[in-house]
């Protein structure tokens, strides 16, 4: 649906050049949800922008439903942008204008009929969970309630692609949670496909299929959440990783129990996670597991399991366990040698 072939930008800053993206190629299939993640100043904004052209490529083909947009005059690139909403972290809402107004006044300059205007309106505030505030000024309301009225506004266009540049960064984790759930609901009921930046890997991890991971205008590494989530090859998308942290164990501790084994980092994926495989291989093999930590993830369809466990035993059998492991789809990484 959405192709970004090889697309390059670089700014010019009086005699200085910055080169925002370098060689950027990313697909958006419809109906998925598809995020980009990356530190500040690694390119996001401008390459969600150059999908709607609020930033032109300096370089590259930006595809949309098989037309590269770059190529389109002024009158055919307008109707393009009409398929593509936009939410900002910011919100940026009319101040002097009510919740009904900011809606209504950019479908009204688009040219749709009053009656359809009122309809449309009332429709997107009820779906966002708004209706009784459509008299409200956005002073009036919460953050969360704002990003639900600049959502309603998007959504009043009835676009197919919905742009979110850090939607919910501004929010606390409740309110980020309910933002993240209505996009879902947006996505699913509504078949919208969305494509959205963050520098969170929360929001990568709760709503979306697919995730790029940029670095220094770069696409490092991308593919479906589940994967790069579980098996992360890049330095940068591993630091993202939180599930990292619950393998974080004290240098003290870990040579302590260095001594008598072997710590591993266990990964697995939904249903097998209510496999018994700790008291299978302490059976089947000469070892002692014991947990140091754990923890589960949610992602949009599964759940994800960590578990950092102390393998006690020789070398060979704990080899044996780890096949077992292995063999039966879980993760295995040894964190002894990190
Ligand atoms: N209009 C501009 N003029 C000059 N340089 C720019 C412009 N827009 C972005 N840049 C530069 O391009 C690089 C990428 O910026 P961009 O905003 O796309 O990154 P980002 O990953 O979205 O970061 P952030 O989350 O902080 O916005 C940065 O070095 C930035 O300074």
């Amino acid at each position: 649906m959405i192709s970004l072939q090889n697309v390059s930008k670089t700014f010019e800053v009086g005699k200085k050049k910055v080169e925002a993206l370098k060689d950027v190629s990313v697909e958006i299939n419809k109906g998925e949800i598809f995020g980009v993640i990356g530190f500040s100043g690694a390119g996001k904004s401008t390459l969600i922008r150059c999908v709607n052209l609020l930033e032109r490529p300096t370089s590259g083909k930006v595809i949309i439903d098989g037309t590269d947009i770059l190529t389109l005059n002024k009158k055919d690139l307008q109707k393009v942008r009409q398929k593509i909403g936009m939410i900002f972290q910011g919100y940026n809402l009319l101040k002097t204008a009510t919740v009904y107004q900011n809606i209504a006044i950019p479908l009204r300059l688009e040219g749709v009929p009053a009656a359809e205007i009122r309809e449309r309106v009332k429709k997107y505030l009820e779906i966002v969970g708004l209706a009784d505030k459509a008299k409200s000024y956005p002073g009036e309301l919460s953050g969360g309630q704002r990003q639900r009225v600049a959502i309603a506004r998007a959504l009043a266009h009835e676009p197919e692609v919905l742009l979110s540049d850090e939607a919910t960064s501004a929010l606390d984790p409740t309110t980020t949670e309910q933002i993240l759930e209505l996009l879902l609901t947006i996505n699913k009921e509504l078949g919208i496909t969305i494509f959205l930046i963050t520098h969170e890997l929360d929001v990568i991890q709760r709503i979306c299929d697919r995730v790029a991971v940029m670095e220094q205008g770069r696409i490092v590494e991308q593919g479906k959440v589940v994967d790069v989530f579980t098996k992360p090859e890049h330095p940068r998308t591993k630091s993202f990783v939180r599930n990292k942290d619950v393998f974080h164990v004290p240098e003290a501790i870990k040579q302590q129990l260095e001594k008598s084994g072997k710590l591993v980092a266990l990964t697995f994926l939904g249903e097998s996670s209510k496999d018994p495989f700790l008291a299978t291989i302490a059976k089947k093999f000469d070892i002692l597991p014991s947990i140091i930590a754990g923890g589960i993830d949610q992602l949009k369809d599964q759940s994800v399991g960590n578990l950092l466990v102390h393998l006690k035993g020789t070398e060979p059998e704990i080899q044996k366990a780890i096949s077992y492991l292995q063999a039966e789809e879980v993760l295995v990484e040894e964190v002894s040698n990190q």
